[in-house]
């Protein structure tokens, strides 16, 4: 199983009714992140980034295709399952945010620790540490500043150590020198084996990513033909 790729969908749909209204956010797409890897996922507004980032991390179910962590098929599972097989491989980190508001951060990241049902682990404290919150773990969300939060949702997410590294915007509205420490971070997962996946709008996420793809209106496209992959031309793959 050690050689199997990290994170492997293959051609997911996602269809949405809500009333008369019905929304075809994903046709048919296919990704793969291998260990070692950062994948960046770029496109407009609504093309489906959001929708994409959820099947994978098992937290959406797909309308048609299937998605492997590690050879395993977590879609098409009962939420029970797929929420083992995340909280055992997965770190997600949403725009919204992973926090649970009444419990400091440390306990937050304890609580993570736990879903991760007995596999080893770093101490809250270490992790605390690496993205420089070591004296904040007292800490309840709405104590913390913007940048702040945002390095405690990493912290969160890295907490169950995971294989595979979901984060949805993890620098979005953070000052340039908060969004590279938060990179850097990101960077330094992925040193370590961890496929690490970021949906973004950031020109400086981009460049810091092994491979771009584009989505617009729910497919795959050319990521050279997005705004924000010509400004970053250091990107290579
Ligand atoms: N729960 C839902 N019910 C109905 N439609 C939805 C739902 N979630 C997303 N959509 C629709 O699916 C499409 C893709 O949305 P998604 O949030 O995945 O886009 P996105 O690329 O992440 O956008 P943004 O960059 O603005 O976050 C949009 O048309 C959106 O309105």
């Amino acid at each position: 199983m050690a050689d199997e790729t990290a994170l492997t969908a293959r051609e997911l749909y996602r269809f949405y009714r809500a009333g008369e209204e019905e929304t075809l956010a994903l046709r048919g797409v296919s990704v793969r992140v291998e260990r070692g890897e950062t994948l960046a996922v770029i496109g407009p507004s609504g093309s489906g980034k959001s929708t994409l980032l959820a099947c994978l991390a098992g937290l959406d179910e797909p309308s048609g295709g299937e998605v492997r962590v590690s050879g395993v098929r977590i879609s098409h599972r009962p939420e029970t399952e797929r929420a083992r097989l995340r909280a055992r491989h997965i770190g997600v980190l949403l725009q919204t945010r992973n926090l649970v508001h009444h419990l400091t951060i440390r306990d937050n990241i304890r609580l993570a620790q736990q879903a991760a049902a007995g596999k080893p682990v770093v101490s809250a404290q270490e992790l605390l540490g690496q993205v420089d919150l070591a004296g904040r773990g007292h800490a309840l969300p709405r104590q913390l500043s913007g940048g702040e939060l945002a390095r405690a949702g990493l912290a969160i997410a890295l907490a169950n150590s995971p294989d595979i590294l979901l984060a949805d915007e993890p620098t979005g509205e953070l000052d340039g020198g908060t969004e590279q420490t938060i990179l850097t971070l990101l960077r330094d997962r992925a040193a370590q084996g961890c496929a690490v996946l970021i949906v973004t709008h950031s020109a400086a996420a981009v460049r810091v990513a092994d491979r771009v793809i584009g989505l617009a209106d729910g497919r795959t496209v050319d990521a050279s033909a997005e705004p924000e992959r010509q400004e970053a031309p250091d990107v290579t793959g």
